[in-house]
């Protein structure tokens, strides 16, 4: 069975709910114009489907902008985000990009990049421990493959605000399924 967006609002009640299209780009799996994302994602806001919208970082930053601006006005928050399914850039590049959402007026800023080696996810647990933790903007670092499963953990150690988990379906590699987070977050009292 398939629940929209307006009937998951009145099911979660006072849950948040955060809306994203995901591009063919960024993994997902349709690829829309720049002019069918946006207006996708104008959608999204004008019709206030969610408390929270997810845009992709890599798209027009004159647009990105705007549409944070409105949302804004709408009164609902961007998550930022961005994605590498080949690699993991390097520490500083990681941080960099994390503060270009900044400087595009992102209210939480997410980044998630494939591991090919232990060493990357290392790395980017200690980008998420250096990210200044002054700023007030929210920090999501996800590791994908299998041994990233440790950076979905362990993130909020390192100051990852939030994880994603999967309900029926992973969506990503290395996503762990609900019931087990809770129970190993709770096992390991790490929530
Ligand atoms: O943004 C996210 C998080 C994610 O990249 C993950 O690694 O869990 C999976 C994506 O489907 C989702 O949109």
């Amino acid at each position: 069975m398939q629940i929209g967006a307006p009937s998951l609002r009145e099911i979660l009640r006072e849950t948040g709910l955060l809306i994203t299209f995901r591009t063919k780009g960024e993994s997902g799996k349709m690829a829309l114009s720049e002019n069918d994302y946006f207006k996708t994602l104008y959608g999204i806001i004008e019709k206030k489907i969610g408390d929270a919208v997810d845009i992709e970082l890599y798209h027009n930053k004159r647009r990105i902008r705007e549409f944070v601006k409105t949302a804004h006005k709408k009164g609902t928050i961007v998550i930022m985000s961005n994605h590498d399914f080949e690699k993991t850039p390097s520490k500083e590049e990681v941080i960099m990009h994390l503060h270009r959402m900044i400087g595009l007026g992102a209210d939480v800023v997410k980044i998630a990049v494939m591991l090919n080696s232990r060493t990357d996810v290392l790395t980017l647990l200690q980008a998420a421990k250096e990210f200044p933790s002054k700023l007030p903007t929210p920090l999501i670092t996800i590791s994908m493959g299998n041994l990233g499963k440790i950076s979905r953990l362990a993130g909020g150690i390192f100051g990852s605000a939030l994880i994603f988990a999967a309900v029926a379906q992973t969506s990503a590699l290395g996503q762990i399924e609900l019931t087990h987070l809770k129970q190993e977050l709770e096992y390991l009292h790490l929530n």
